[in-house]
């Protein structure tokens, strides 16, 4: 049985609807390729100037570039393998399977998304399919001690970072709970249409931070100083990026920025998120004054993306709270 899910035969009339030009044929793999400002969290262990020192640049390259990686983040390599085999073996299941209503390897009925549902353009498509787990649902799997491990490296981050903006406090954990969190798992079969598609289309994460873990075969993008540059694959490190509460809270000194995963040829490629983010209830309001957004609920936030998503196939997000 096919674990693929039927993204040709789905999505063909957008195809055949888009003439292959030079306009649209693997534009984006021009991009330049670049290292992201690297961390080295063992510093936050030694002497208390070099601790000073790790968590200013972490804030900087959080300001210019709303990305980072982190190295020796205390995530053995042990436990990023069997995070990947464990995610290929999730993957490698009949399709039928993954859409199953009911549980399916413990994660709630809905978990498993593909393609884009909503997409009218091949520029709105994502040629992937993903397993969207709460962290609750995580507990009984093998990929638990990756999980508990992630989400307190993403607690610290997020404490350091409101740190520098002036404010030690206990706002992420009081707010951001394993119920509200998310593990997602992407996988980005290969795409052989000579055609510009996306694995994921561009986006801000509509969270306080994300951690992410990408194989070797590339693909994520981002935006730097207005142009798409590419990530370069760093087995050793797992990047950082704000998200677009993080954005808020922060009163626009923290960045998030813009991002794609572009499809490969030949390859797949798989990669894992977990995102911060708090309870519907949580209110986010800026650090700092006067606020650049109105404040908002974290359920407003999700309720406004739905809608513009249903309406314009795409999200506004943090520009629909300008007062
Ligand atoms: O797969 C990647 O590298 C990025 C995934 C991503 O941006 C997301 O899941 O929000
Ligand atoms: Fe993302």
């Amino acid at each position: 049985m096919d674990p693929d899910p039927p993204l040709h035969e789905t999505y063909k009339p957008l195809f055949d609807n888009t003439k292959i030009s030079s306009n649209n044929r693997r534009r984006l793999v021009t991009v330049e390729e670049r290292d992201l400002p690297s961390i080295d969290l063992s510093r936050l262990s030694q002497n208390e100037l070099e601790k000073e020192k790790c968590k200013e640049e972490m804030a900087r390259a959080a300001h210019e570039w709303g990305f980072f990686q982190v190295i020796n983040h205390g995530i053995s390599m042990e436990l990023l393998e069997k995070l990947r085999e464990e995610q290929v073996r999730v993957f490698k299941q009949p399709f039928q399977n993954k859409c199953r209503e009911d549980k399916f390897l413990n994660f709630s009925a809905g978990s498993y998304r593909w393609g884009t549902p909503t997409a009218t353009s091949i520029g709105q498509l994502s040629w992937s399919e993903a397993f969207h787990i709460p962290m609750t649902d995580i507990s009984s799997s093998s990929m638990e001690p990756f999980a508990t491990k992630v989400a307190s490296v993403a607690q610290k981050l997020a404490e350091i970072l409101a740190e520098k903006l002036g404010h030690k406090s206990t706002f992420f954990q009081e707010s951001c709970l394993p119920s509200t969190c998310y593990l997602r798992l992407n996988r980005y079969p290969p795409c052989p249409i000579p055609l510009d598609i996306y694995g994921i289309t561009p986006h801000t994460d509509s969270d306080f931070i994300t951690i992410l873990r990408q194989d070797q075969v590339g693909g994520l993008q981002l935006v730097k100083d207005g142009k798409w540059i590419s990530v370069k694959p760093n087995p050793d490190a797992l990047i950082i990026n704000i998200g677009d509460l993080f954005q808020a809270w922060s009163n626009d000194f923290y960045t998030s920025v813009e991002h794609c995963v572009v499809t490969h040829p030949t390859k797949e490629r798989f990669s894992a998120a977990y995102f911060l983010c708090p309870s519907n209830e949580t209110v986010i309001e800026s650090c700092s004054n006067p606020s650049v957004y109105t404040k908002f609920s974290f359920r407003e936030y999700m309720q406004k993306v739905q809608d513009d998503v249903q309406l314009y196939g795409y999200k506004v997000g943090l520009p629909r709270f300008l007062p």
